[in-house]
């Protein structure tokens, strides 16, 4: 039996702004997408910003209705029975919310392993392995308001677990941590997969996803746009080199130019605190530094390396694709699915 089973998932938002002259906003944050996710896999799902993601988790969740399309979890419909597969999920997503900061992380997990409906002579050994399993054993009796953003988030993860689920819903579960805390997250994810637990992944965190995920999918604009291992989805630009420019100050006008050269698949900015990370993907072997640099003229540049292609260069063109069609520009796939209309 399938772990997750979604086909043709949608789901549209009616929004009201405006008092005066009132106005509904239809939304269609998730426009027909389908996948499949086995027993014990570690299923991925990357996409940018309002993508559609956290909405198609909220679906497989129970915590909204789909407007159409079916989903399964463990063989229970999301819709017809909720409370079934409610038993056999866990959900836990980024940020401060979720537990109790001036209680003890034992306290905290003692309170939701009740609520969780954990038989009481389970929990002492349930609450001991968690801890083992998220690395803060011996340091349970300290108040969680002591606690680092990582500690914070293993501690979520905990807590998602209590209740032995067979399915967890990660949703951006390394938001804010910093880099040695997050190995130490990706390393508790990891560990899920030793006992069976099938987990469904979002991340903006591309190197977190190439090391944990067995499959990958893509969404953009309320769609799947690829779905695959992630060294499927890198085959995708194998036939690139990535020219990465370190730059002060580049603006879309100079990412334009550097996109109309010929040679040129690709470009994307990244900001990096004062300064950007220009990549440019190129075909294999055209030689562009020159030329991308002198569409760069007038602004500082830093250091400027050819490497090979990851898998966040892989994610870059797949969205880009997916927005560019029809030369409508970055962000017309997004802009297509609002729609206002008169209240
Ligand atoms: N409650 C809501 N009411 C109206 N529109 C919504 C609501 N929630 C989400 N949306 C819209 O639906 C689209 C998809 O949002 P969603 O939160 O699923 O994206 P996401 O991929 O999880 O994004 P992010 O990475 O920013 O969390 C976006 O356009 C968003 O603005």
């Amino acid at each position: 039996m399938l772990a997750i089973e979604a086909k043709n998932l949608r789901r549209t938002y009616n929004s009201r702004t405006g008092f005066l002259r009132p106005r509904r906003t239809v939304t269609e944050a998730v426009r027909g997408v389908s996948f499949e996710v086995a027993r014990g896999e570690l299923f991925g799902l990357l996409g940018p910003n309002g993508a559609g993601k956290t909405t198609t988790i909220k679906m497989l969740n129970t915590l909204l209705l789909p407007t159409s399309g079916t989903a399964r979890v463990l063989g229970h419909d999301v819709a017809s029975d909720p409370v079934a597969v409610r038993r056999r999920i866990g959900y836990v997503f980024g940020g401060d919310r979720g537990l109790y900061d001036r209680l003890s992380a034992l306290d905290n997990l003692r309170y939701f392993a009740e609520l969780y409906g954990v038989e009481p002579r389970d929990q002492r050994r349930r609450i001991a392995e968690l801890l083992d399993l998220v690395g803060l054993a011996g340091r349970e009796k300290e108040r969680v308001e002591g606690y680092s953003r990582g500690m914070r988030q293993r501690l979520h993860i905990a807590r998602g677990l209590l209740h032995k689920p067979d399915v967890l819903f990660l949703d951006e579960p390394s938001i804010g941590v910093d880099p040695v805390a997050a190995r130490d997250l990706r390393r508790t994810v990891a560990d899920l997969r030793t006992d069976g637990t099938t987990v469904l992944l979002t991340t903006h965190y591309m190197a977190e996803a190439d090391e944990l995920c067995d499959r990958i999918a893509v969404i953009a604009g309320g769609t799947i746009q690829a779905l695959g291992t992630p060294d499927r989805l890198k085959s995708r630009v194998q036939e690139r080199d990535i020219l990465e420019i370190e730059a002060y100050g580049a603006a879309d006008e100079h990412l334009d130019r550097i996109r109309e050269l010929l040679g040129v698949r690709g470009v994307a900015a990244e900001e990096r605190g004062s300064r950007q990370a220009v990549m440019v993907q190129t075909e294999r072997g055209a030689d562009l530094h020159s030329r991308v640099l002198a569409a760069l003229d007038g602004i500082r540049i830093g250091r400027v390396v050819t490497r090979e292609p990851t898998l966040e260069d892989a994610y870059i063109a797949i969205v880009e694709e997916s927005e560019s069609g029809a030369d409508r520009g970055p962000g017309a796939a997004a802009a297509d699915r609002s729609k206002e209309v008169v209240a």
